[in-house]
């Protein structure tokens, strides 16, 4: 049994939280129907009132859109409001429940959006755990992969939070039954074709195997967390912010989570990156140190130059020319601001292009010319008139424009990356980690 108590003591150590109350920002919960997610729901809204229930239905099975139904009559008697969402273009085959799992974090994921929730919680528990690390140490994972799942992941704009880590699956039900409530029971959980039904099996018939399995998971967790710490501190540290609208690292970029979160803010884009492509880059950066070779994601692109990295706008994303006003916007991330009277008719903002084209003969810059393409500039009659970011004009009606990054544009976002974690790291958080 897990009483309300144990659970806000769990929830404490998860923080912080948003305030409580009527009309106050919700707390999401992922609810399958199952007897592991419906109990979180129960104590989490025991804990706080302000919660919404996310059910995702992923219409593979025929019962599927009754039990999400039936699940939203259950909450609803809990006294929490439920979204259904329900998952088109699903179909049973192989690599179904990859599939339906990227689908449904998907869903999740845009619905927290929508409804202005910045954290979700779900309800994996210590037998999810234990199951991931032994599946893992069988396919020879390397310590991260044994870190398992972490109580706490950042996603960007959404912290995915499990505070049922620690709690036996049994102590679940049982806290469900003593409050008499009911709950849906997949079959596809038992299917012995699954690699994780096989291991939940395993572990059901041994017991006393489960509790080494998650000290080593916290172990490798808090050596992952401290690891990520240090290595978002030592990027922070070495990141320049150039007015152009690029970053420079004199470290290696091996933390995918802050290198992640730089490409994003030169994107100008709102979301990360996807993870699997930025983490792959960390972890084998060769790629993206051969000429003309780069990492592109999202609207970034990483790339060597000379004892540096670079990421950059990937040329190929950036917004079309747009015609210059007082105020405009282009690329997402660059403000044009003139002084009053500046005639702006026949000019364009957009993409310097090649410095060649622009650039004085007898000027020099620290930055490659890939970078300099990127360089808002005004264009007059087709041809470079400014580009101010450098300081140049060619136009004297055009001496007084500035192009300065939007607030929330890459130097905004990038210099509140670097204080952030200058003193701390984007980590996954593992409470029970050394
Ligand atoms: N269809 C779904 N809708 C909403 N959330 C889901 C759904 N399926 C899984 N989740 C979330 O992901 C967590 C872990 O998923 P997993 O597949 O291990 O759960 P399950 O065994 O299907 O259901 P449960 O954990 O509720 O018993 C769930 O506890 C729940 O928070």
């Amino acid at each position: 049994m897990l009483d309300d108590g144990g659970f806000a003591a769990i929830m404490a150590g998860l923080g912080p939280w948003l305030p409580d109350g009527a009309g106050m920002p919700e707390v999401g919960i992922a609810v399958s129907g199952g007897a592991d997610s419906l109990c979180l729901a129960y104590l989490a809204r025991r804990w706080r009132r302000a919660v919404r229930a996310l059910i995702v239905d992923h219409g593979l099975r025929p019962t599927a859109s009754a039990e999400a139904w039936l699940t939203r009559d259950r909450l609803a008697r809990l006294g929490i409001a439920a979204d259904i969402l329900v998952l088109e273009g699903l179909h049973p085959g192989p690599g179904v429940a990859d599939r339906a799992r990227r689908a449904r974090y998907a869903a999740l994921a845009a619905a927290c959006r929508r409804a202005g929730i910045v954290d979700l919680l779900l309800g994996h528990h210590a037998g999810d755990q234990a199951e991931t690390v032994l599946m893992r140490r069988r396919a020879a994972s390397g310590p991260d992969g044994l870190a398992g799942m972490a109580a706490v992941t950042f996603t960007g704009d959404l912290r995915l939070v499990r505070p049922l880590l620690e709690i036996d699956p049994a102590c679940l039900r049982g806290t469900l039954r003593r409050a008499g409530l009911d709950w849906v029971e997949d079959p596809s959980n038992a299917d012995p074709r699954a690699e994780r039904a096989r291991m939940r099996a395993a572990l059901s018939d041994d017991p006393p195997a489960v509790r080494p399995l998650l000290d080593i998971a916290w172990r490798a967790g808090g050596a992952r967390m401290a690891r990520d710490a240090e290595q978002a501190r030592r990027l922070a540290c070495g990141v320049t912010v150039a007015d152009g609208g690029w970053v420079a690292l004199t470290e290696d970029p091996t933390c995918p989570r802050a290198l992640a979160f730089l490409l994003r803010a030169v994107s100008g884009r709102d979301y990360l990156p996807p993870s699997r492509a930025v983490a792959a880059l960390c972890a084998d950066p060769r790629p993206a140190t051969l000429a003309g070779a780069c990492l592109v994601a999202a609207g970034a692109a990483l790339r060597r130059a000379g004892l540096r990295w670079l990421v950059l706008r990937e040329e190929a994303a950036m917004h079309p020319p747009v015609p210059a006003v007082a105020g405009g916007l282009w690329d997402g991330r660059f403000m044009l601001s003139v002084p009053t009277g500046t005639d702006l008719r026949g000019v364009t903002l957009g993409a310097a292009g090649p410095p060649g084209r622009w650039m004085p003969s007898d000027r020099a810059s620290p930055w490659p010319a890939r970078a300099l393409r990127t360089l808002p500039a005004l264009f007059r009659d087709g041809r470079v008139a400014a580009v101010p970011a450098m300081g140049i004009c060619h136009d004297p009606a055009l001496a007084g424009a500035r192009v300065t990054s939007m607030p929330g544009g890459v130097a905004a976002e990038a210099a509140r990356f670097s204080e952030r974690h200058r003193a701390s790291g984007p980590a996954d958080f593992y409470p029970g980690g050394d």
